[in-house]
């Protein structure tokens, strides 16, 4: 089977990258990998794609056992298809979580005697995104490492750049990964790329992590439940006071939340909150709000969420109202 690794800073727009690419093309499976316990992007690609899950870690690093396991798994699927004469998949797409790095698993991956005689590696595909790149490629030594080791970098969220904006990042991703193809899109689709604009200075300084820079802290993942008494707007704007105020220190938010309206998937990149979508009708995945980020205490959230959702039955235990 072909392998496709799909990679890409948190948030930066693989899943939706990929659901586009994925529709009309029955012959793929899709493997996703979450930083969080909580997984969402399964609930989006399993309407366009057989998906597996792999959640509550990267499987770079602390979930590889799974990793290889779970590929494993689908190749010897395939060889049992192949032998029954039906139908097999030919392509396996392997998004890792936003926090993992491809090149550490693809080199899981051609260390397993049984994966390496049965996936051929195509491509290293990294999306970055035109909005939050170029300041994750400066704070984050991840999202160097990244983009370096890409085939291909496809910038995200072309739309909501300027045009200005997507050319520097790319002319900085150019000199980060000279190999590499350079694309943008929108919600997946292709669109033109402006000609990339050099940085200034030498090459390898835009390259490179500022020097002296210490590694910033491996983030954390906090789930919080909201409970039946939150409505959707309280959560909203909940969400965006949070963001708001401690934005430096929550770099995504995503997760499922019950609403009147039904299941949404709620979602939010840096600063700003991504407009929900309804999760499919009967849709796996259990319900949760998941932040990632540095620094965050679980208990002062959710008594933050409580309060704020829930205002009239916390006033109502203060003594003597
Ligand atoms: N405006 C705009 N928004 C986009 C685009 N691509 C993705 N988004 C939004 O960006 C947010 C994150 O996109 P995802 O595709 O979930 O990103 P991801 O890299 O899979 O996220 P993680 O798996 O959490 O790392 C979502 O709210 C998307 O709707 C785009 O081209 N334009």
């Amino acid at each position: 089977m072909r392998l496709t690794l799909l990679g890409g800073f948190l948030g930066s727009g693989k899943t939706t990258w990929l659901r586009h690419r994925l529709r009309g093309h029955d012959d793929t499976l899709v493997v996703v990998n979450e930083f969080a316990g909580c997984a969402v992007d399964d609930v989006l690609l399993a309407a366009v794609a057989p998906t597996t899950v792999i959640a509550g870690g990267c499987c770079c690093c602390t979930h590889r056992d799974e990793l290889v396991a779970v590929l494993r798994d689908l190749a010897e699927q395939r060889h049992a298809g192949l032998s029954a004469g039906l139908g097999a998949a030919r392509r396996v797409v392997l998004e890792t979580s936003g926090m993992a790095d491809p090149a550490a698993v693809a080199q899981a991956i051609a260390g397993d005697p049984v994966l390496v005689s049965n996936l051929v590696l195509d491509e290293i595909v990294v999306t970055v995104d035109a909005v939050h790149g170029a300041d994750q490629l400066e704070a984050e030594p991840l999202a160097v490492a990244q983009a370096a080791c890409a085939d291909r970098i496809v910038i995200t969220k072309a739309d909501a750049a300027g045009t200005d904006d997507v050319a520097r990042l790319a002319g900085r991703l150019a000199a980060l990964a000279p190999r590499a193809r350079l694309e943008a899109a929108v919600l997946g689709e292709a669109v033109a790329l402006p000609e990339p604009v050099a940085p200034a200075g030498p090459a390898a300084a835009a390259a490179a992590p500022a020097a002296g820079a210490t590694a910033p802290a491996v983030p954390v993942a906090v789930t919080l439940t909201p409970g039946p008494e939150t409505g959707w707007p309280e959560l909203a704007v909940w969400l965006s006071a949070l963001l708001h105020h401690h934005g430096d220190r929550i770099l995504r938010v995503k997760g499922l939340v019950r609403t009147e309206a039904g299941r949404m998937v709620l979602q939010a990149v840096g600063p700003s909150v991504q407009r929900p979508e309804l999760a499919r009708p009967g849709a796996d995945g259990d319900d949760g709000l998941v932040l990632i980020g540095r620094d965050l205490d679980a208990a002062l959230l959710a008594r933050s969420l409580r309060a704020f959702a829930a205002p009239a039955r916390v006033l109502a235990e203060v003594p003597g109202r």
